[in-house]
């Protein structure tokens, strides 16, 4: 992918909004879109969330092509929903690997500019597959391509009517180191041109690094929102928990429970030896006060082991917070 792309400023007037209001979205019994608004500007967002939390629900549903349940999803104030003038406006890029195989790259960039009515499609194919670094393989079938290039053919298609809008469903997946930057980059430039961009990920450091804004959905709902620091703050001061192993687990528990960085301190058994669990509620005093603590009383700290530290407790912690 070329780091400079051929698609400069936006043309329209005004920034571009996507607000989501009180959108619900269920499938028979399963709810996977729960009441969630949000408003979406320019730039890049970031939509975190474990496996599940409704993410590509909410992207489809931004995206126009699946009504909700209820509630509402606009674009400048116009419903996305089977909007004509809006599908003008949008790029996705799903998540799903189906796509029209048996007919080339440029064939398939080619239909989508054709049915988007561009006054050259040709022209408007061609710069989306240089945009993406896919000319050399352009001519060949979809269907021998590699993950990471059927990645950047999805991204070519949704970029060929250079929409104001741009919506990728965990388009990191398969990516090389390099591809995964030279996305990155031109998210980048897209969102710093006055484009919206939203893309899935269940990674922090992959949202961290390109992401203004985001958004977090656990469950189906809206977890949390806010810049990165906001999100990594909410992170890292939840309660930690952690297994002790050392020379005196009491005398340590006894000093940990008198310091009040914690607000849990027991004495247990696992895999057959002595440990200490404790639950810090003040993680960055807790990790400043253990060692000297151990160091005082002359305790011999054999391993400190983070006990929860699985993505999903996170994400289950800033739901029931
Ligand atoms: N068409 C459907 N029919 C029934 N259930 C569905 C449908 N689409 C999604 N769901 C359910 O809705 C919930 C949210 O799914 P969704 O794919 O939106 O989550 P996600 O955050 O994108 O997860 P992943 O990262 O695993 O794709 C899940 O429980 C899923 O099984």
């Amino acid at each position: 992918m070329t780091v400079t792309t051929p698609y400069g400023p936006r043309t329209g007037t005004g920034p571009v909004v996507m607000r989501l209001e009180q959108v619900s979205r269920w499938f028979g019994n399963v709810v996977a879109v729960n009441d969630v608004s949000m408003t979406i500007g320019p730039g890049v967002t970031g939509l975190l969330g474990p496996n599940g939390a409704g993410k590509s629900t909410l992207i489809h549903l931004m995206s126009g092509f699946l009504p909700p349940s209820s509630g509402t999803v606009t674009v400048d104030g116009e419903p996305t929903w089977h909007n004509e003038n809006i599908y003008r406006r949008i790029g996705l890029v799903p998540e799903r690997e189906a796509m029209y195989e048996g007919i080339s790259g440029w064939d398939f960039v080619l239909a989508n500019a054709r049915l988007h009515r561009l006054p050259d499609p040709k022209a408007a194919a061609t710069r989306a597959i240089e945009t993406v670094d896919m000319q050399s393989a352009a001519a060949r079938d979809v269907a021998g391509y590699s993950k990471g290039m059927k990645q950047r053919i999805k991204m070519a298609t949704a970029l060929v009517h250079d929409p104001d809008v741009l919506l990728l469903d965990e388009p990191f997946n398969g990516m090389d180191p390099r591809q995964r930057l030279q996305l990155m980059d031109l998210m980048t430039e897209l969102g710093a041109n006055g484009r919206v961009v939203l893309f899935s990920s269940h990674i922090l450091e992959e949202v961290e690094q390109i992401a203004g804004g985001i958004e977090v959905m656990v469950a189906g709902r809206h977890a949390a929102s806010g810049d990165f620091r906001e999100i990594r703050r909410l992170m890292t001061e939840r309660p930690h928990q952690y297994t002790i192993r050392s020379s005196d687990d009491r005398a340590l528990a006894a000093a940990l429970i008198a310091d009040g960085s914690t607000s849990g301190v027991e004495l247990g058994v696992q895999a057959g030896s002595a440990v200490l669990n404790v639950q810090a509620s003040d993680y960055h005093r807790f990790a400043r006060r253990l060692p000297v603590f151990a160091r005082e009383r002359g305790i011999r700290l054999y391993e400190v082991t983070p006990a929860d530290e699985s993505l999903e407790k996170v994400f289950s912690y800033l739901v029931n917070r």
